[in-house]
């Protein structure tokens, strides 16, 4: 292992099983800003969770494995991992549910304004429900492109990615923040594509909300457990919209009306899915591990992934990535004229990458595991399928 802070693209290969190529090796995964390959520490955490919790222990595994505190035990790793002092993130549920109650309590931070900007290039889970949360609320939903939003006096919310799902493009968050707090809105981010490929620093940008999944480049596994943040600021008046009896500030007293549990505890809603939760524990330990680097080093490490690509593809490719570093995501993307063909042609060739509606190929570089002639093998085998 190289240093920690400049690890080499694929510093921990061996950590993980990749899936396999229809000739029996190791694939070329670029897919890991859709659903991040398995890290060993996954499936050994999840089978001990299955075999010596769950199985030796039963009901009492609530106390005595620590299934009740993990939301917030785990979502002081993550919020580790995105910039957030301890006490701010909780683990749980899926990135729509965390989006929809981040939404609502968002807009309930600022009564009286009427209007909610989101990207109108948002990925669709959080389209359809700033949607569904305007009508809810009466707000008024207004969509603009993150660089080119203009909250004004009326704004209570504007809602973000970090990264565009489609293009890759990086949003300038210091810049959105600012334009936000001056009209006196909220920021709610979506860090989906961004978390565990780069470094966040949430409280630092003096982000109001966000959330994310944990299935990408934190690798923990189909439908792992999303997590949701809210800087501590709001923690007194949050008035979360899903008021569920974990989130209650003394649960087992089974009260007649909901009292919020202190601070980010109130963002609970039921109970947490403690398998998937567990495969995530295991799973983080890429990043936090005693030998892990630190998030600029990975960065690094995925951007030298993303230049190597570029370099090795024709002239003729039309990327709609941008090439900037600060500009740019974990994931490049590549205009095609048959997205959905070239995506099942690659997989043939040991290739795997996803495609997006109309006409984008999508290549994520997911530095624990992705390496250099992993990079430059995507770049010739596209090459070749489109010459
Ligand atoms: C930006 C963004 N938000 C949300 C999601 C997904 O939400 P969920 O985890 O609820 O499926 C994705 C990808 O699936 C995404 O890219
Ligand atoms: N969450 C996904 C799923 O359940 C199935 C297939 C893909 C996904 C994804 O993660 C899609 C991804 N967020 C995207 O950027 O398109």
């Amino acid at each position: 292992m190289p240093s920690n802070s400049s690890p080499e693209p694929g510093f921990a290969r061996t950590d993980f099983v990749l899936p396999r190529a229809p000739d029996g090796s190791d694939a070329v995964y670029l897919a890991g800003n859709s659903l991040g390959a398995q890290p060993r520490a996954a499936r050994t955490a999840l089978l001990a969770a299955v075999d010596e919790q769950w199985a030796a222990v039963g009901v009492a595994g609530w106390e005595d494995c620590g299934w009740w505190a993990t939301p917030q035990r785990l979502g002081d790793r993550v919020g580790a991992l995105v910039g957030a002092a301890p006490g701010q993130v909780v683990v749980g549920d899926s990135t729509s549910v965390q989006l929809f109650g981040a939404l609502i309590a968002a807009a309930r931070l600022r009564p009286g304004r009427s209007v909610l900007v989101s990207d109108g290039g948002h990925f669709p889970t959080d389209r359809y429900l700033a949607a569904s949360v305007a009508r809810l609320t009466g707000l008024e939903l207004r969509t603009a492109s993150p660089d080119a939003m203009v909250p004004d006096a009326d704004t209570a919310v504007v809602a973000v990615p970090a990264v565009d799902f489609r293009t890759g493009e990086r949003w300038d968050l210091a810049a959105i923040v600012e334009r936000a707090h001056e009209a006196g809105a909220v920021v709610l981010v979506d860090l989906s594509h961004a978390v565990g490929v780069m470094p966040v620093a949430l409280d630092a940008l003096d982000v109001d909300l966000a959330v994310g999944c944990t299935y990408k480049y934190l690798n923990g596994g189909p439908g792992a457990p999303a997590f949701a943040y809210v800087a501590a600021r709001h923690h007194d008046v949050l008035d979360p919209p899903l008021t569920g009896w974990t989130g209650h500030a003394d649960p087992f007293a089974m009260t007649e009306a909901w009292t919020p549990a202190p601070g980010v505890g109130r963002l609970r809603i039921g109970t947490p899915p403690m398998l998937s939760m567990l495969a995530l524990d295991g799973a983080l330990g890429v990043f936090d591990g005693p030998d892990s680097p630190d998030l600029a080093g990975v960065r690094a490490a995925s951007l030298a992934l993303g230049d190597a690509f570029l370099e090795a593809l024709p002239d003729a490719a039309d990327v709609v990535t941008p090439r900037a570093h600060e500009r740019r995501g974990g994931h490049v993307a590549v205009r095609v004229r048959d997205a959905e063909g070239l995506c099942a042609a690659l997989a043939r060739r040991g290739v795997v990458v996803d495609a997006r509606p109309p006409d984008l190929l999508r290549f994520g570089f997911a530095a624990p595991y992705v390496t250099v002639d992993d990079a430059r093998t995507a770049a010739r085998e596209l090459a070749g399928l489109v010459q």
